[in-house]
């Protein structure tokens, strides 16, 4: 069944809870994300585009179970993974390299330890790191170097659908360049289906296949990212390409 959709996500809502000034006031909540439907298919990579405080990291958090939510997230997979923008977060500072990639594997169980390293050794390779780098912490390393650890680190159990939230937007462009390529790379070899979360309309143009256009906690438009771009349908699609400088 490798056509399947991966995710089905129908009828999302999602809110949260607006805290109170006094504890007589009746319990408030404000509506982060309104009937929020799509599928995405095994090896696509989908992009969702919105601006600040929209509700891309929020239906992150509903895919990956972390938060409430109501209507159906149906997952044909194992626990997604994610990449987040700021790898310092996401990478244990008081380890060594080697330690933070062998560590999933340790979690998960069921490897020797020459197993486990070879894997690492592997993973590192594919990410375009020298062995080297095994023994440094996080904090020794580049901006770039980082996030290519994030992404081995993410890959390490082979996911089938990662989640990579503002991966590029905290490096300099020509980094954010070689990012994108490696993740295109991974992609295609391991036939990995991407939810790449952006604010920035370029890079979602060179990665994704195709693009969830999101406002407010709603999606105002969806479908192939040429379509999209060039014969928008929705006037806030075309304000954001505007803004983008990629229509005029
Ligand atoms: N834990 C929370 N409690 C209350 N409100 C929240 C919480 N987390 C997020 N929000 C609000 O929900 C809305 C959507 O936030 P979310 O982080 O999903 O947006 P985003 O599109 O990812 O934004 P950004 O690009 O800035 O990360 C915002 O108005 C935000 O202030």
């Amino acid at each position: 069944m490798m056509t399947e959709n991966i995710l089905e996500v129908t009828d999302l809502q999602v809110f949260y809870p607006v805290s109170r000034k006094t504890p007589f006031e009746k319990k408030k909540s404000i509506q982060v994300l309104k009937d929020v439907s799509f599928a995405m298919k095994r090896g696509e990579v989908l992009g969702l585009v919105g601006e600040s405080g929209s509700g891309k990291t929020t239906l992150a958090r509903s895919i990956l179970q972390m938060i409430p939510y109501e209507g159906t997230i149906i997952r044909n997979t194992e626990q997604p993974q994610m990449v987040f923008q700021d790898p310092y977060g996401s990478l244990n500072p008081s380890k060594r390299i080697a330690w933070i990639l062998e560590e999933p594997l340790r979690l998960k169980g069921g490897l020797s330890k020459e197993e486990r390293v070879l894997k690492v050794k592997t993973m590192l390779e594919r990410v375009g790191l020298e062995e080297k780098i095994l023994e440094h912490y996080p904090r020794e390393l580049s901006g770039g170097q980082r996030q290519r650890i994030a992404i081995a680190a993410a890959l390490m159990l082979e996911p089938e659908l990662l989640i990579a939230d503002e991966p590029v937007s905290a490096l300099d462009v020509t980094i954010q360049a070689q990012i994108l390529a490696l993740l295109k790379e991974i992609q295609k070899e391991m036939n990995l289906s991407i939810l790449f979360i952006s604010h920035d309309l370029r890079v979602v143009y060179e990665m994704c296949d195709h693009v969830l256009i999101m406002q407010q906690g709603q999606i105002r438009e969806s479908g192939d990212v040429e379509e999209v771009y060039f014969h928008h349908k929705d006037p806030y699609t075309g304000r954001l390409l505007k803004a983008a400088g990629i229509l005029v």
